[in-house]
């Protein structure tokens, strides 16, 4: 857990970067600063492994006040990840990551071949590990980063806009892997970013910050998509909450027809395994358009409905074949409760003064 209390930043100029924050980041949990340019995001994130000092306030690491331990060690225990990656240029790329343990004091030879493991790990192969960053593409490059951040197996982990230099398909990729990563080593990680898509997509808590880090709301984003608490909330989330909400809604509470079910004269055609072959009505054979299996959120399911030409989404087992489908006209009803639930149950907990 990371505690920040009542910590605020005053730059030499006179700009108070940090007004007074008080928050805090829950073990295990990936917690995402966002906000506008110069709201003092990268500020808030350095003053957790004391790259900047505060002005008055303190944080706790699981307790302790971090100016009780020697900046080194909290250094080592807190892996950094920087937009671009930040990577030794001069060193290859196994030696980047093999640094830190190296001078931990892992031999030379443990520390290279347990980071081959960790490229592995991001998702790149052994071969790039002789490589200069130089040689590697931007994404490559912030896999390497990530890596590198890791080696060490620090319990905490600060990255800094760690996509933002990288085209959105890459950054896309990034991000499901971060979050494929996340769920095997259940690191606390505090991510900065500017975007508020990524941060709905990779934070289990949000805290949308205004100017001078001043926490607009704090919050798991499903709430903050749900209800925004104020105007500046609402205008950064932007258009689309609603559907953007979807994501976070059990796609399997929705009643489910069978496959049988027939849809304005579509009937669900399928091979001899079982598995969809399209929509067979009077014009031919029209596309299922896809399905979804056990897990699916809402907004995936209301997706495939809505491009379906028979208004169905269909469900597949793990071995590809239909088991049910789902009709657009079943989801109204499902969205509206769910919506109905979250916002009673957000009442409950304003009225209560749980909601931040
Ligand atoms: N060394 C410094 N001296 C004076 N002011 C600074 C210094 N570093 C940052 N600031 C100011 O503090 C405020 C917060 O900066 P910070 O970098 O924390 O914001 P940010 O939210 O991370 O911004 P961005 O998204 O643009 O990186 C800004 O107004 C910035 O100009």
């Amino acid at each position: 857990m990371i505690e920040f209390e009542g910590v605020t930043k005053r730059y030499p100029d006179g700009t108070v970067a940090v007004d007074d924050l008080s928050l805090t980041v829950e073990t295990g949990q990936i917690t995402v600063f966002v906000g506008p340019s110069g709201c003092g995001k990268t500020t808030a994130l350095r003053m957790i492994n004391r790259m900047i000092e505060p002005t008055s306030g303190r944080i706790l690491i699981d307790g302790d006040d971090i100016t009780t331990r020697p900046e080194a060690q909290l250094r080592r225990e807190i892996g950094y990840v920087i937009q671009g990656a930040g990577l030794f240029p001069h060193r290859t790329v196994l030696d980047n990551v093999a640094t830190v343990p190296i001078l931990k004091g892992v031999s030379r030879r443990d520390a290279r071949s347990s980071a081959l493991g960790l490229l592995e790990r991001v998702g790149l192969t052994a071969d790039l590990g002789d490589r200069y960053p130089a040689q590697l593409s931007g994404g490559q490059q912030q896999r390497v980063g990530v890596a590198r951040a890791l080696a060490a197996d620090p319990p905490v982990l600060l990255m800094d806009e760690p996509f933002s230099a990288v085209d959105p398909v890459v950054r896309d990729d990034l991000q499901q892997e971060l979050l494929r990563l996340q769920g095997e080593l259940g690191k606390t990680i505090v991510l900065v970013t500017h975007d508020i898509d990524e941060a709905i997509r990779l934070g289990d808590k949000v805290a949308v910050l205004a100017n001078g880090a001043r926490p607009a709301q704090f919050a798991p984003p499903a709430d903050i998509l749900a209800s925004p608490a104020d105007d500046f909330v609402a205008s950064l989330v932007g258009r689309d909450r609603g559907f953007r909400g979807l994501s976070f809604a059990d796609g399997n509470e929705i009643p489910l027809k069978t496959i049988d079910h027939g849809v304005d004269g579509l009937t669900l055609e399928v091979d001899a395994d079982g598995r969809p072959l399209g929509w067979r009505g009077p014009d031919g054979l029209l596309p299922t358009e896809g399905s979804f299996r056990d897990g699916a959120n809402l907004r995936t399911v209301a997706d495939l409905a809505i491009l379906s030409p028979a208004g169905a989404a269909v469900r597949v087992d793990a071995e590809g074949r239909a088991d049910g489908l789902v009709l657009l006209e079943d989801l109204a009803g499902n969205v509206r409760s769910q919506q109905r639930e979250r916002l009673a149950a957000l009442a409950t907990s304003n009225s209560n003064g749980e909601a931040g």
